[in-house]
């Protein structure tokens, strides 16, 4: 049964035992879940497989940036794990983008593409660090566009930026954010924030969770409280 909760519950665990004892207190009917870096690189294919078991629809967010062909292959590779979604950053630049839309494609592959704008962790003076001179929403309301022109199905971007894209890009076009804190949680390293409300309130499609679930006591009892915010 498909997953109808905006919720993706990003699993960052060093383990796959770690992980799949995180998502065995979860439920694949109130969330999907995430798979990052880290677990990926330690677990490789079989947490994807150990969670699709489980029921869950899973992201696989390893944002792979490279040359066009190497990126095609590496989603090509995601996609025929049966994964929801899977993402590339959008300043890999529009061929990147292109090659890796039509291998899904050609492929049948029917997996979710989308591509990262502007990471949540950063700011003006990160960006301008970066030879970025312009502020953040400006950057990403610039790689969204290119990410729709090049067939992406949405961007990952910050709340604050998912209204904009809206006006922009569309109702349909996926807007999946990161960067989102509960009232009752901490920012951590994250600085363009909002909570799950405002963020669904904003435009945002799908939000995006970490620590404020995967650090509780109760992660189940975190989930709950998140969905409440989001019933107001
Ligand atoms: O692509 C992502 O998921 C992502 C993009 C971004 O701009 N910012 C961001 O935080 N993320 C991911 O979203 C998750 C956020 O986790 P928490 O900060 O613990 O809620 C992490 O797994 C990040 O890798």
């Amino acid at each position: 049964m498909p997953c109808h909760s905006p919720l993706i519950i990003a699993l960052d665990h060093p383990s796959l035992d770690a992980a799949l004892c995180l998502a065995d207190r979860l439920d694949p009917m109130r969330c999907r879940v995430k798979v990052g870096k880290e677990l990926f690189t330690r677990s490789g294919p079989d947490v994807v497989e150990a969670l699709h078991g489980r029921g869950f629809e899973v992201f696989l967010d390893l944002k792979f940036h490279d040359i066009p062909n190497t990126v095609a292959g590496a989603v090509q590779a995601a996609a025929e794990q049966g994964v929801w979604m899977v993402n590339v950053h959008a300043s890999g630049g529009r061929r990147m983008m292109e090659g890796a839309r039509e291998r899904l494609d050609r492929h049948g592959l029917t997996t979710r593409l989308i591509a990262v704008t502007v990471l949540t962790s950063l700011e003006r003076a990160d960006l301008v660090e970066v030879g970025v001179n312009e502020p953040a929403e400006t950057q990403v309301e610039r790689l969204a566009l290119l990410a729709k022109e090049s067939g992406m199905d949405g961007v990952v971007c910050s709340a604050h930026e998912a209204g904009r894209l809206r006006e922009c890009c569309g109702d349909d076009f996926l807007k999946v954010t990161p960067g989102i804190r509960p009232r009752f949680a901490a920012g951590d390293d994250q600085r363009r924030i909002m909570t799950p409300g405002q963020a669904l309130v904003a435009g945002s499609t799908h939000l995006v969770v970490g620590r404020p679930v995967t650090q509780a006591d109760d992660p189940m009892a975190a989930l709950s409280a998140i969905e409440k915010e989001l019933a107001q």
